[in-house]
């Protein structure tokens, strides 16, 4: 029987829409804080699959989310490309050596460093209830590119932009690279039970027009084109965060089943730019949900009351913030389910 989640990507509506939030399993949490502490680091939970099937479960168990989403990291893929990788406590990600300094084919892949997650994938599955979707993910080819070429979280992936400048056959090539490492991870994903994927293109922002058709809507649909070639039946949700007027063309284009938005979107212009019956999900700001008060049940209603009968799951516009009161969720559940 799927869950309510899993219809809606589908295109069924629902009465109340389904529920999950991006980055639900994480450092709000303080269930999740007491087990990071105790394994000693992020990767080191990643690469545990019993460990991280219980954090990917834990959200599922305080708020009874619709989704569980695996717990992984969009940089796990340039890791079994065969990047350094490390998560230094308090700041964020670094991957050496960059592709400033080397070239990729110095690189040697290893993905075996994908089965973990797959155990993780299969695990959580054990655990929840068949009304619980579980969603896969991988970043998008461009967003995990920025952190392979700058080693960091850049402000404005410059270092990127750049190198799509001066020499785009090679980013051309490391694009291509992790379509290809993408799609097997994700169909590897799909085969250990997970039932819908997303991409995550969180810098899709940072791109002039032309820049975002060669580098967020060509790779997407090139990972969606071999996906549905192999899994028809699995549901796959674009999340071109910061795509702003590029939003329709990017859900007409890149043969994505439904659209992540992010908090600027107005929710009417949405509605009356995407395609008829287009699965959507996010919008809501999850600085309001830190915020809190009265404007966010009002902001709740606005959202659902703005996507009339297309399906929609309800969601953040990016993720759930680590000073979130749990209270604040709790609230945002409320004024959703009534
Ligand atoms: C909880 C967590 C994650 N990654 C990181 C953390 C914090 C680690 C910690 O300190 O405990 C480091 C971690 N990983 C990354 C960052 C951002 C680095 C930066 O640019 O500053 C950090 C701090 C890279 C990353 N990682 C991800 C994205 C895309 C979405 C987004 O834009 O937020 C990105 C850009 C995706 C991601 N990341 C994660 C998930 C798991 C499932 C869930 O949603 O609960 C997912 C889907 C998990």
């Amino acid at each position: 029987m799927p869950g309510p989640l899993l219809d809606t990507l589908k295109g069924f509506c629902q009465p109340v829409p389904p529920v999950w939030l991006m980055r639900q399993a994480g450092r709000y949490l303080p269930e999740y804080r007491e087990l990071r502490a105790e394994k000693g680091g992020f990767l080191e939970l990643v690469y545990d699959s019993e460990a991280a099937a219980e954090v990917t479960v834990q959200p599922i168990r305080r708020f009874g989310f619709d989704g569980a989403i695996l717990f992984s990291d969009i940089l796990i893929v340039p890791h079994a490309m065969g990047q350094g990788l490390e998560f230094m406590a308090g700041e964020g990600p670094k991957l050496s050596p960059t592709l400033i300094e080397v070239e990729l084919d110095s690189f040697t892949p290893d993905h075996d460093r994908f089965e973990p997650v797959y155990e993780t994938v299969r695990r959580t599955r054990g655990m929840i209830d068949d009304s619980v979707t579980m969603l896969g993910f991988a970043g998008s080819p461009w967003t995990v590119a920025t952190y392979m070429i700058a080693g960091e979280g850049s402000k404005d992936q410059g270092p990127a932009r750049l190198l799509a400048y001066r020499d785009p056959a090679r980013l051309q090539a490391i694009i291509d690279r992790i379509v290809a490492t993408s799609v097997q991870y994700l169909r590897g994903q799909i085969d250990a039970g997970a039932e819908a994927v997303q991409l995550f293109d969180s810098w899709a922002g940072s791109l002039a027009p032309d820049e975002f058709e060669r580098w967020v809507i060509a790779p997407n649909a090139a990972i969606t084109a071999e996906l549905k070639a192999s899994h028809p039946d699995t549901p796959v949700i674009g999340f071109p965060k910061g795509a702003g007027a590029k939003l329709p063309a990017y859900a007409r284009e890149t043969g994505v089943d439904a659209i992540g938005m992010d908090e600027t979107l107005d929710p009417a212009w949405v509605h009356a730019s995407l395609p008829a019956g287009m699965p959507v999900q996010g919008n809501l700001d999850p600085l309001l949900v830190e915020a809190g008060g009265p404007a966010l049940p009002k902001r709740v209603r606005a959202i659902v009351d703005a996507f009339g009968d297309r399906p929609h799951v309800f969601n953040l516009g990016h993720g759930i913030g680590q000073h979130t009161p749990i209270s604040h969720v709790e609230e945002l559940l409320a004024a959703l389910r009534g």
